[in-house]
């Protein structure tokens, strides 16, 4: 049997032939269809290979009765629809490697060519125009870099501004002061990075939790005069904002590769004399093109011939007799990992699962993976999944211990996961009653009867009179309805927790206001 592979972006003919050579595989290369001729060619092919540039359209996904998977030749996923393509049951394979040299080095020209306005200054030149007085620049040497987003591209980045005689302030969610000191960084919050530096490059996947992450309050925070560079994705800085910025010169120039909407023709950004700017050419080079290219064609092959895949980026499927026992535990131990990592302040270091009752009888690693998506999921997004999720806590130093225990606290089955940070140990336990579905049932040492879905508020309150009334009318002020309340307490006069249920996600300054009443000592917004 033949299978029929389609590549709509160009890629390097070198990188291809993997595929091109394999006996078992037929490899049509179609770069110039239209989103409607692409959803009726699909139909006949088994993979898809693509760049940034095709759009891989829930419509198209659905079109593709035979389309086993979707190759992306690059590390961004945001052009494919990862949900129609799980739910379809096609898996998704990146090529997260390949480029992280190519990008990082564009970057570097762009930080230094924004430095010394060589963009500017040539294009006067061409222009007949020797202007000398308003091409003077800056030096990088001394200077700060702010970096958001350590990850492989912001790390490479890192160590050559390093080499530029630069001092490093990083913010990631999962840096520590071990890893900071180990690459000679300063770390803080977004907040002290975009405080303390003259220039700022981001280096974090677009999701909804980085979406405008550069927005018009953090240019408030900035320096005067601060530069800033984008060659992650376009929409982790709100355009709007920065034009604002930089027209009130707040920001003296910025060097943009990639856009929030691509190609990014006539925009308003590309009009300032300050802007300068390239047309997402991080990864354009023969070197990255060629590994991109190379990485994805064998992950293809692979795949189709084998079933397995070695860069998986959405949902693999499970032996089904595994399945059968634990999938109705797949949903409770998700958000039971979301519920904790919301609730969790610091590096996480360490998580633990304990598996209790007839849980321990089953074999739970699938679990144990969902669990630990559920947590790194907030700042990793679709990065992570059930395949990769403990590869990416290693990587990311995170200790992941699963134990089966007997301490089932009169529940016939119970799932407990725990996580340490510096700050402290956080917890949450839940479980499935019978006919009725998931329940969390512990949190921290408060026990609970919570179904873990909709729009959470935990709050932690001191125990008084009249400290659950003022949050309910508040809420009842904001016209937010509650749905369900849960309450507990240590000791009486203690710390005591109030958990709602409510008919909204609470937004920044509704969370404000329920944090500013007497004797709450701390609010927190979760979306199950
Ligand atoms: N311009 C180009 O052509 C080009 C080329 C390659 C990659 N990219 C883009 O560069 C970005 C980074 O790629 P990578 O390979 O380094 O990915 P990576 O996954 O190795 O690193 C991303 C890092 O961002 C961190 N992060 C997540 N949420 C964050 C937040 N809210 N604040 C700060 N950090 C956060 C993650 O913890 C991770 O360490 C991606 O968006 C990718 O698509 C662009
Ligand atoms: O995420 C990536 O890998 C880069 O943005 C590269 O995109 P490209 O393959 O379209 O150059």
């Amino acid at each position: 049997m033949k299978f029929k592979v389609l590549i709509s972006d160009p890629l390097s003919e070198e990188g291809i032939l993997p595929l091109k050579e394999a006996e078992n595989v037929e490899v049509v290369v179609a770069t110039d269809l239209s989103p409607d001729e692409l959803a009726k060619t699909i139909k006949d092919f088994d993979a898809l290979l693509v760049r940034s540039q095709t759009k891989v359209t829930r419509e198209i996904i659905r079109n593709a009765s035979k389309l086993k998977i979707i190759g992306r030749a690059g590390v961004g996923v945001d052009n494919i629809d990862l949900d129609a393509a799980t739910e379809h049951g096609v898996i998704v394979v990146n090529a997260p490697d390949g480029n992280t040299n190519s990008a990082a080095e564009h970057t570097m020209a762009m930080l230094m060519s924004l430095a010394r306005k060589i963009p500017q200054a040539y294009f006067a030149l061409k222009n007949q125009k020797w202007d000398r007085k308003s091409h003077v620049g800056v030096e990088l040497k001394g200077k700060t870099l702010g970096v958001i987003g350590l990850g492989r591209i912001g790390a490479e980045v890192a160590a050559r501004a390093q080499g530029q005689r630069m001092n490093i302030i990083a913010y990631d969610p999962f840096l520590t002061a071990e890893k900071a000191e180990k690459m000679g960084v300063d770390y803080g919050t977004v907040e002290d990075v975009v405080k303390k530096a003259d220039f700022i490059t981001v280096h974090t996947p677009l999701l909804k939790e980085t979406k405008h992450l550069i927005n018009k309050d953090t240019f408030k925070l900035m320096k005067d005069g601060v530069q800033i560079v984008n060659c992650a994705r376009g929409g982790i800085i709100d355009e709007d904002a920065l034009y604002e910025a930089i027209v009130t010169k707040k920001v003296a120039g910025a060097a943009l590769d990639v856009f929030e909407e691509e190609p990014a023709v006539n925009h308003k950004l590309l009009e300032l004399h300050e802007v300068i700017a390239t047309p997402h050419l991080g990864a354009s080079t023969v070197e990255a093109q060629e590994n991109v290219a190379i990485d994805v064609s064998k992950d293809v092959l692979n795949f189709l011939t084998t079933g397995l895949a070695r860069n998986p980026v959405n949902l693999p499927s499970v032996p089904k007799e595994i399945m059968r026992r634990i999938e109705p535990y797949f949903h409770l131990s998700e958000k039971l990992g979301i519920f904790l990592t919301n609730l969790t302040e610091g590096v996480i270091e360490e998580i633990n699962i304990y598996y209790s009752g007839e849980l321990a009888e089953v074999e739970v690693a699938p679990l144990t993976r969902n669990t630990i998506k559920g947590i790194l999921k907030k700042h990793l997004g679709e990065h992570v999944n059930d395949v990769n999720a403990s590869y990416m806590a290693e990587k990311k130093g995170i200790t992941v211990n699963e134990q089966k225990t007997n301490t089932s606290k009169g529940f016939t089955n119970l799932l407990k996961v725990e996580v340490k940070t510096k700050e402290g140990t956080k917890s949450v336990a839940g479980t499935l009653l019978n006919g009725l579905g998931a329940r969390i049932v512990q949190v921290d040492t408060y026990s609970v009867d919570l179904v873990p879905e909709g729009h959470l508020v935990f709050i932690r309150h001191k125990d008084q009179p009249g400290a659950i009334g003022r949050v309910g009318s508040t809420l009842a002020d904001q016209q937010i309805n509650i749905a369900t309340m849960q309450v507990g307490r240590s000791n009486v006069g203690g710390e005591a927790i109030m958990l709602l249920t409510i008919d909204k996600h609470l937004d920044e300054q509704e969370l404000e206001q329920l944090d500013q009443l007497a004797d709450i000592y701390g609010v927190t917004a979760i979306n199950l």
